[in-house]
């Protein structure tokens, strides 16, 4: 059975990707609004109440308005916004982590943030598995492409760029409380939030998420080593989420890196194992955003979980 889809804010960053690896799939019929009324509140409207799953790709207070706007009980939502992501009733679009089949039973799917994502891939399966502490005051430093910051970011760079001031690192987040941190908390079963030190680099896409750990001072009971054969046997199996056991010196991101929804895992430690550097790389755009609202929307619709996924390595 075919499988109606709108796109609500398909004109923006997310929704462009998400359009794009959308666009010839036979077994969906694709809904986007022209663009003289894509923010025609009565057209909106009845393109989420016509379709069978609708995906926000817009500001918070605007899905928030979308999703009020449904008045049945039968279309499905997937949210790529931060509105709902620990909010009653809605699902956390993580499919490695909350099980592939809540994802696809789910009515309401909140994807994750994009450094959520690099952060939860590495930290909740460890806690979940008594390898790391759930107390620990966990920190989090992490470097996006500015496509991270959708438009209005685009446009501040590369404007920037054209001027002759290019920003080559923006550190921000300053006054902390970052949106993403109640989620990380959440997800993770933390008892504190995460210490998050977020930045943006002069790439488009691509981001890299870290969390360093000082295991003696935490008296984990596991070594870098032990953490990641626990991770590479956690994701066993999955096409999209891959735990490296090569040693690289350096972790790139590349400035004209190719979308992809591959997520990448990495566990560094010292010698004497007393530290590890644990470090996700992943395309903001990809399995931050697009390529996880597209595997949920598989999910849902009863498709292979990768179909018109981008497996391109991120490396
Ligand atoms: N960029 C990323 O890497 C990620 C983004 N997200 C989330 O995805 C969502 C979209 O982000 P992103 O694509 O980056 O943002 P953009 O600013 O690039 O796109 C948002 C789009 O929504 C449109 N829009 C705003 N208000 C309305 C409205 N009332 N009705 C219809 N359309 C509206 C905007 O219109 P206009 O073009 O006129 O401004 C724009 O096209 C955000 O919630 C963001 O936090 C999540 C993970 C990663
Ligand atoms: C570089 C940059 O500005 N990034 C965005 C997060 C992008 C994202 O993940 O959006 P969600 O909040 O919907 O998850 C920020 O820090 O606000």
């Amino acid at each position: 059975m075919m499988t109606s889809v709108f796109i609500d804010g398909a004109a923006g960053t997310t929704g462009l990707e998400i359009a794009e690896r959308l666009s010839g799939r036979s077994e969906l019929s694709l809904v986007i609004l022209p663009d003289d009324r894509r923010k025609d509140d009565a057209a909106r409207a009845e393109a989420l109440n016509d379709c069978d799953i609708a995906v926000l790709c817009l500001p918070d207070d605007a899905a928030r308005a979308a999703v009020a706007m449904i008045r049945n009980n039968r279309t499905r939502v997937i949210d790529a916004s931060t509105a709902h992501r620990v909010a009653e009733g809605w699902t956390y679009g993580f499919a490695e982590l909350v099980g592939h089949d809540t994802v696809a039973q789910a009515r309401f799917v909140a994807n994750p943030g994009c450094y959520p994502t690099g952060f939860l891939a590495l930290i909740a399966p460890l806690v979940r598995a008594g390898l790391l502490p759930a107390d620990w005051p966990y920190t989090v430093n992490a470097a996006s492409g500015y496509s991270g910051g959708g438009k209005a970011l685009i446009e501040h760079f590369e404007s920037a760029r054209a001027s002759g001031q290019g920003i080559a690192f923006r550190a921000y987040g300053l006054a902390m409380g970052h949106k993403h941190v109640s989620e990380m908390k959440v997800l993770a079963g933390l008892s504190h939030e995460p210490l998050f030190a977020p930045s943006v680099v002069d790439g488009y896409r691509g981001m890299v998420v870290e969390v360093p750990l000082p295991l003696a001072a935490m008296q984990a009971p596991a070594g870098p080593d032990r953490l990641r054969d626990a991770l590479a046997e956690f994701y066993a199996g999955s096409p999209l989420v891959g735990v490296s056991t090569a040693s690289p010196s350096e972790i790139l991101l590349h400035s004209d890196m190719p979308a992809s929804d591959r997520l990448e895992l990495f566990v560094f430690g010292s010698s004497d194992g007393a530290q590890a550097r644990l470090v996700a790389r992943l395309d903001n755009l990809g399995k931050g955003a697009g390529g996880a609202a597209v595997q949920n929307l598989n999910l849902m619709a009863g498709l292979p979980e990768i179909q018109g996924a981008r497996l391109t390595p991120l490396g």
